[in-house]
């Protein structure tokens, strides 16, 4: 699913307008009517009160135009203008007008020096003060405004995002931002959704259709993708029938060290059941009787250390190497690891130990092949970038070490993020039973395998984290949350696989109901 930056809406509104002659403000009404539609198909006429707040913008303009609606339908409505600016917008000021010849009088207008209104518990509250157009920090009155409604444990449902909060930055400080419990989001959802700083912001969201034009959104690419079953399926690619094991490609996995022997099992239980065709490890001389016994799909090659890896010689051709798993930073390994560096040509997967190294000796990122894949948790990235301020400077930093170096980067976590250059991908499948030991090994064992059956990197990424994720989300029905182990991932890929092929994934959009329910 495509994420629009702000400038694409607005380029949308516009092409929307042209093409379809007709005026912005009848765009506006139409956003309008979706959102009070959305409200209608809960409340039901129900006579709670909803306090409709809305800025002097075009955020607000769309407050004004279900706040006439909602009177209309005779719904039990106060309307408040946040009177924080004297630059009123068209579509204010057009929808103020009509407001006050639904209701015979103006709404109310609140200013710095006035009371706000007594709001309960078990009302609503519309926020429709700031809309993406936020521009500068709301003055310390309006903020107030916002801990107001936090104070009254109502019911907040915001208009397009949380108003306080930018699409591309973070806050300054918790209070300067609403806190919605559902957000009708314009056309997509916001990358802020989904970041760890600001998620919290918005309890819920969906994906309002304010009607641009579907030419506009098919052919308006964006850097940002949240990743959904839809954009899966075409990666997908079929097993063919006249296939050999020859056909989904040779992995290597190389890992392991005395005490963590278990991180290549599960790695290469994944790239197993990911489907290579092939798949090989390399461990310490130690690794041999466990993994030979527990994993009889799986070939080794022993290192001649007992415990540790410490030379890595490899007399086949593996197609893909996934490196790094419970391998250990001793000197012996980093050495043998700064060796295999010098010497390989062959498409990587790096993670845990093996980022560790890369981050202790940051030339060795000159030696990695173009494309390699990076699955680094919080820390490991920390190790590799630097400390961030917030989600945005991480993700800018992110982003210029995948552009200096060509590379993939996972950045695991609720929401892996996954960064290629400016491209930025985002998955929401997975949940807190991953949170625990070897999860992380079996997410590089499956990106191994998919590399392994020839999808290129970036695609093995973003299907590898999905898959993960999914199957996570499926076995939590069965273990729950805390029984969920790293093995039971694993046993469960298979149905997420399938998954793929059985129920659509419902759109996360709002009901759109039809049009005539608010025609009089
Ligand atoms: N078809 C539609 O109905 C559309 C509606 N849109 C709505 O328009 C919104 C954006 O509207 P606007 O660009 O008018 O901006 P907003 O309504 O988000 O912002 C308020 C206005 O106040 C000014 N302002 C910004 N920060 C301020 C601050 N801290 N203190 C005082 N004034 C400040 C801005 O210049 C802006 O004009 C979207 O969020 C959405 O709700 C757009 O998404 C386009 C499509
Ligand atoms: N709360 C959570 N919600 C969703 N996914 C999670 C959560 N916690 C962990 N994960 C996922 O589990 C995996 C953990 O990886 P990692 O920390 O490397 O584990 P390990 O090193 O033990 O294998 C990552 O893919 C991460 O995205
Ligand atoms: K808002």
């Amino acid at each position: 699913m495509k994420i629009f930056s702000d400038e694409q809406v607005y380029e949308g509104d516009k092409f929307t307008a042209q093409k379809q002659q007709i005026t912005s403000i009848e765009l506006m009404e139409r956003a309008g009517i979706q959102i009070f539609n959305w409200l209608h198909l809960r409340m039901q006429g129900a006579q709670v009160p909803i306090h409709v707040f809305c800025g002097i913008g075009n955020n607000g303009g769309n407050g004004l135009v279900v706040a006439r609606h909602l009177v209309n339908h005779g719904y039990n409505v106060h309307t408040y203008v946040v009177n924080f600016s004297d630059k009123r917008t068209k579509g204010f000021l057009v929808n103020y007008d009509l407001m006050k010849q639904t209701q015979k009088k103006w709404p109310t207008l609140i200013g710095p020096k006035d009371d706000f209104p007594k709001i309960g518990p078990d009302d609503i509250i519309l926020d429709a003060v700031f809309g993406v157009g936020l521009n500068r920090p709301a003055d310390d009155w309006v903020v107030h405004l916002f801990q107001h409604f936090k104070a009254s444990k109502a019911f907040v449902l915001s208009v397009d995002i949380p108003s306080g909060l930018k699409t591309n930055a973070a806050p300054v400080k918790d209070t300067d931002v609403v806190w919605a419990n559902h957000t009708l989001s314009f056309q997509s959802p916001k990358l802020v959704f989904f970041l760890e700083d600001t998620a919290k912001f918005t309890a819920q969201w969906e994906v309002l259709d304010v009607g641009i034009d579907p030419e506009y959104l098919q052919k308006t690419n964006t850097l940002t993708t949240l990743i959904t079953k839809q954009d899966i399926l075409p990666v997908y690619k079929p097993r063919k029938p006249f296939s050999h094991k020859g056909t989904y490609g040779h992995a290597l996995l190389i890992g392991g060290s005395y005490g963590k022997i278990g991180a290549v099992q599960l790695a290469s239980r994944a790239t197993l059941v990911s489907g290579a065709g092939l798949v090989t490890a390399f461990v310490p001389k130690c690794g041999y009787l466990p993994l030979q016994s527990s994993v009889p799909e799986l070939m080794l090659i022993t290192d001649t250390n007992d415990t540790c890896i410490s030379n890595i010689a490899i007399p086949i051709e593996p197609t893909v190497i996934g490196i790094g798993v419970g391998m250990g930073t001793s000197e012996e390994t980093a050495s043998a690891f700064t060796d295999f560096l010098n010497q390989n040509t062959k498409p990587l997967v790096i993670d845990a130990d093996g980022l560790n190294l890369l981050a202790k000796t940051p030339a060795l990122m000159e030696k990695l092949p173009k494309y390699s894949v990076l699955t680094p948790h919080a820390k490991e990235l920390e190790r590799l970038i630097g400390k961030w301020s917030n989600d945005f400077d991480k993700l800018d930093k992110a982003i210029n070490l995948s552009e200096k170096y060509n590379i993939i980067l996972v950045l695991k976590g609720r929401f892996t993020l996954i960064v290629y250059k400016k491209n930025l991908y985002i998955n929401a499948t997975g949940n807190p039973g991953l949170a625990t030991g070897g999860t992380g090994d079996v997410l590089t064992g499956i990106i191994t395998g998919l590399m392994a059956q020839q999808y290129e990197p970036l695609e093995a990424a973003i299907f590898g984290v999905y898959l993960h994720g999914k199957s996570a989300d499926i076995a939590v029905q069965d273990f729950g949350y805390e029984a969920m182990t790293a093995s039971r991932v694993i046993s469960y890929l298979p149905k997420a696989f399938l998954d793929l092929f059985v129920k659509p994934e419902p759109p996360k959009t709002a009901n759109k109901q039809d049009d005539k329910t608010t025609k009089k």
